[in-house]
């Protein structure tokens, strides 16, 4: 009982350093209220700006796709214990995040700037963008995804459950609702700089990567049902555009 009460103080805690990385990067991307920014702090020169950017985002990146996979969770639920996985998962990956909004670089060389009604609608696709992403959590499932359940369960002496497979709303326009919701969010603005651009181009390429490395996971757990899925649905691009 008092480590399942330990792991549910564990698995809020981390859920509230995603929370507040999670608000703040939207806040960063945007370059609303923060005082630090993608395009505001302290510059370096352009190679070393560049080389700290890119190790940021890669070591992100490289958490999060090793970490997600299903083997590495069985051998690290022999270190872990399993109700916690989840919300490690998100802990480090939260503090990955934090080290990136601490340690960008701006680079402040504009690339486009647009204004009045393009800016206006630009900003509207930024936040529609995290709306979607938002959206998506809570329609597979918003406290599996952050760890929580996965607690709370260990505290009521729940049986850990299997993920179900579930095609809800978004998930019927396009396979990966929540990647699509980060790349409008990421792209979308009136303002480009090459740090933004930086950001936009290696986390699309971190996406196009994940999506494929999660799909093949989604294929060994749920087989034929998840092949006829993606027969079905476009990945990312909703309608006839959308590649199958
Ligand atoms: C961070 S979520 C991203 C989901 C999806 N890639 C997206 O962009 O909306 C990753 C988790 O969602 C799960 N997942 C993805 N599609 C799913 C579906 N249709 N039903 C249930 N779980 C799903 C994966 O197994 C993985 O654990």
């Amino acid at each position: 009982m008092i480590g399942s009460v330990a792991a549910l103080i564990y698995g809020i805690a981390s859920y509230f350093v995603f929370f507040v990385s999670f608000v703040y990067t939207v806040a960063f991307i945007g370059n609303y209220w923060v005082p630090k920014s993608i395009d505001v702090g302290s510059e370096s020169g352009l190679m070393p700006s560049i080389l700290i950017n890119v190790a940021l985002l890669g070591a992100f990146a490289i958490q999060h796709s090793v970490m997600a996979r299903p083997a590495f969770k069985r051998r690290w639920t022999t270190i872990v214990p399993a109700p916690c996985e989840r919300s490690t998962y998100v802990l480090i990956s939260s503090l990955l995040l934090i080290l990136i909004l601490w340690q960008w670089r701006p680079i402040t060389t504009t690339i486009w700037r647009v204004e009045g009604v393009p800016a206006a609608i630009l900003s509207v696709i930024f936040w529609i963008g995290w709306l979607i992403a938002l959206a998506s959590t809570y329609s597979i499932d918003h406290f599996e995804l952050f760890g929580l359940r996965q607690v709370f369960d260990a505290v009521r002496g729940a049986a850990a459950r299997m993920t179900a497979f579930k095609t809800p709303l978004l998930y019927r326009l396009v396979r990966h609702p929540l990647m699509l919701g980060f790349l409008l969010a990421f792209w979308a603005t009136p303002h480009m700089t090459a740090g933004h651009l930086l950001f936009a181009v290696m986390m699309t390429g971190y996406i196009l990567i994940g999506v494929q490395l999660e799909e093949r996971d989604l294929v060994a757990q749920f087989g034929a049902t998840y092949e006829q899925y993606r027969r079905r649905v476009p990945m990312l691009m909703p309608g006839r555009l959308g590649a199958k």
